[in-house]
């Protein structure tokens, strides 16, 4: 299978964790016989400081174009200033490319059972999905303001129900393929938006009668997140409440390092990228953990090329790692091998390739 793919690898770790995705779809194509083309363009802070704009138009034509989009992640102290930031880039491709889903998955990591802050026999079982509506609400509305003086400011969220009826649908089709239970998060004893959001998923509901519902207020579903994830299947919410719960959920598996995320139009190219940010703090150092980026490159293989056995590898590979103690600093806690992301990715190469080839080219590798 021959595939056109846009990268773009943006600032602080996400050039770091990039090369390690690339490496093991290199062995992909390898190992399967397929053609990966990949064209590496500039975005975000990178591409402010080029051209003075985080989303140059040869960076979304190119992936407009493409089959697909890998991103590493965007933004860093030194934008911060800017009237134009990094992540304006990035709120702006996701719109341009129309890709409204954001899944993100959260499950513990086999190896990784016992580094979750929480106790393990609460996250024992944890194996979830979020669905965040990635196109619209506070982020995007319109009017956005700020008074002269800088002492007043506003942020508009507004959802049209067209938006929220194609999110819940995605929901409920996912959930009717996993564990049969969809539940949505709102804040409707408040805002119209979750008003309105709650009988869109009541109505939807109606065509799923094989799937359990469950309504949430964001501030309870933010405890019952770590005190009981095992409880949830399909977790279908806002852009902003997603954005924030997924963040939480990361103590789920123990890192940020280590959450991927595919985000889906329905028709164009997907846009992949793990869920955390540049990482300023260790940007530069050689431990930014590639697992993230590299499930995401997975998702990828399974969402928008079909290729299921290809993404199976790579998942089993990265676990396999795990298993074997392979541990960047944000994973390690004292036991197995404390590694740099090139090692972690050179090790999750070596399983990747195992699955199918002889030990002589194993052993060229090692
Ligand atoms: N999708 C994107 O491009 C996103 C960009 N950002 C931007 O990133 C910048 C930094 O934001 P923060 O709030 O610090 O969030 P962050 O996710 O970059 O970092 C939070 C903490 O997690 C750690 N961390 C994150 N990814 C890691 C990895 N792969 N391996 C090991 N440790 C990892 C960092 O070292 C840091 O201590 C900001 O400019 C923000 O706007 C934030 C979130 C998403
Ligand atoms: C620019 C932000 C909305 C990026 C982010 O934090 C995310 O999508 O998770
Ligand atoms: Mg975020």
């Amino acid at each position: 299978m021959e595939k056109k793919i846009t990268v773009l690898p943006g600032d602080g770790i996400g050039p770091e964790v990039m090369k390690g995705a690339l490496e093991i779809l290199d062995g992909v194509a390898t190992r399967f016989g397929h053609a990966f083309h990949t064209t590496v363009k500039k975005f975000g802070g990178a591409a402010i400081d080029h051209s003075g704009s985080p989303l140059p138009e040869d960076t979304l034509l190119a992936c407009k174009q493409s089959d697909a989009v890998l991103l590493g992640a965007v933004g860093g102290p030194q934008w911060d200033g800017n009237i134009v930031r990094p992540e304006h880039g990035l709120l702006r491709l996701r719109k341009e490319l129309n890709v409204f889903a954001n899944l993100r998955p959260v499950q513990v990591f086999p190896g990784l059972e016992n580094l979750s802050p929480l106790k393990s026999n609460r996250v024992k079982g944890a194996d979830f999905i979020f669905v965040r509506e990635l196109t619209g609400g506070i982020y995007f509305s319109q009017p956005k303001t700020r008074d002269k003086e800088g002492k007043n400011a506003t942020d508009t969220l507004f959802y049209s129900s067209e938006e929220v009826e194609r999110i819940v649908e995605k929901a409920f089709e996912l959930a009717s393929v996993r564990k049969g239970k969809v539940t949505s998060v709102d804040k409707a004893n408040v805002l119209e938006t979750s008003k309105m959001w709650r009988e869109i998923v009541d109505s939807t509901a109606k065509k799923y009668p094989n799937v359990q519902v469950e309504h949430m207020l964001v501030d309870y579903a933010a405890m019952r997140l770590i005190s009981e994830p095992s409880k949830f299947d399909v977790i279908v919410t806002e852009n902003m409440f997603g954005d924030i719960l997924s963040d939480e959920a990361a103590v789920i598996p123990g890192s940020l390092g280590v959450m991927p995320s595919a985000s889906l139009s329905g028709n164009g190219p997907g846009l992949y990228e793990p869920i955390h940010g540049s990482a300023p703090d260790i940007a530069g150092k050689g431990e930014a953990n590639p697992v993230g980026m590299i499930l995401s490159a997975a998702m990828m293989l399974r969402h928008s090329f079909q290729l299921e056995k290809e993404a199976e590898a790579v998942e089993r590979a990265v676990f396999e790692t795990l298993q074997a103690g392979y541990r960047t600093r944000d994973i390690y806690s004292g036991t197995g091998y404390l590694t740099s992301t090139k090692e972690m990715v050179n090790q999750i190469h070596l399983r990747m390739l195992e699955d199918s080839t002889s030990a002589t080219l194993l052993e060229v590798y090692v």
